[in-house]
């Protein structure tokens, strides 16, 4: 049996049945709209597993799910060395979603990364604390910033509603995903002008140890290959 990890609701959920559907495997939510149970039609041996985003890396590194679909972002973040347990079936073109770095408009000084190291250090001498960057991205923000050598800043932790950190004076900075932009614009925070951390994408992922010739058989029917 294959167990196929999906999120369990939102656009996330609409748009990964319309792309299993598009290759003739119909997963579908059964019972009450409260209801976590599944259906799948179109192929044997396949179970649909209905799971939040955020625990689909973990499931699958842990073996509860042979197959998963979640954000690029997620995955990255949550499993160090993701690439001993996981394989990246297959980019499912939608979901895209980048994440980045944002300080507030009023920072007229403050463009790119430069500007902000140069806050960043000015900030920690100026308020005898080091300035602070609101995310849940903690893993992805630190590489980040250990890779382009700034030190001066801490992570306060967000798990949602990140964007209003800043108006709440509990951050300085944040670093988030945006799609749209929408929600930045709202807060009055802008992206420093720089590559994304990450660019995600909803994606495909399959556990190692869940490969073998009933997987091959049910990857070869979606047309899509692992490695
Ligand atoms: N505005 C957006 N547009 C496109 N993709 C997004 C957007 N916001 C989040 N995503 C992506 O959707 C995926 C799921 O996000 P989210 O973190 O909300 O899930 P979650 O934490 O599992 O949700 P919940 O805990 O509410 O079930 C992530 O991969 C993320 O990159
Ligand atoms: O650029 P936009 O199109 O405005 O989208 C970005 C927003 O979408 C996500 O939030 P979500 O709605 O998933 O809620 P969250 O705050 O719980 O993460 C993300 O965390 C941003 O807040």
């Amino acid at each position: 049996m294959i167990r196929l990890g999906v999120p369990s609701k939102g656009r996330l959920m609409e748009q990964t049945f319309d792309w299993f559907a598009a290759r003739g495997v119909r997963l579908s939510r059964t019972g009450s709209d409260r209801e976590y149970a599944g259906r799948v039609e179109g192929v044997e041996g396949v179970a649909l597993v209905l799971l939040s985003a955020g625990e689909i890396p973990r499931e699958l590194a842990a073996g509860r799910i042979e197959l998963g679909v979640t954000g690029t972002d997620l995955v990255r973040e949550k499993l160090a060395g993701w690439r001993s347990d996981l394989i990246e079936v297959a980019p499912m073109g939608f979901g895209h979603a980048d994440l980045i770095l944002a300080v507030p408009e009023c920072w007229v000084d403050c463009v790119d990364l430069d500007d902000f190291a140069s806050i960043a250090r000015d900030f920690r001498a100026a308020h005898g604390f080091r300035l602070r960057i609101a995310t849940k991205y903690h893993r992805l923000v630190r590489a980040w910033l250990a890779g382009r050598e700034l030190a001066d800043y801490q992570l306060v932790d967000s798990q949602g509603a990140t964007e209003g950190t800043v108006a709440n004076q509990t951050a300085e900075a944040i670093a988030d995903i945006t799609s749209s932009g929408e929600t930045l614009r709202a807060n009055n925070l802008k992206i420093l002008a720089e590559e994304p951390i990450l660019r995600s994408e909803a994606t495909l992922f399959a556990s190692r140890a869940g490969m073998g010739d009933e997987m091959s058989r049910f990857l070869t029917l979606l047309g899509v290959a692992a490695e």
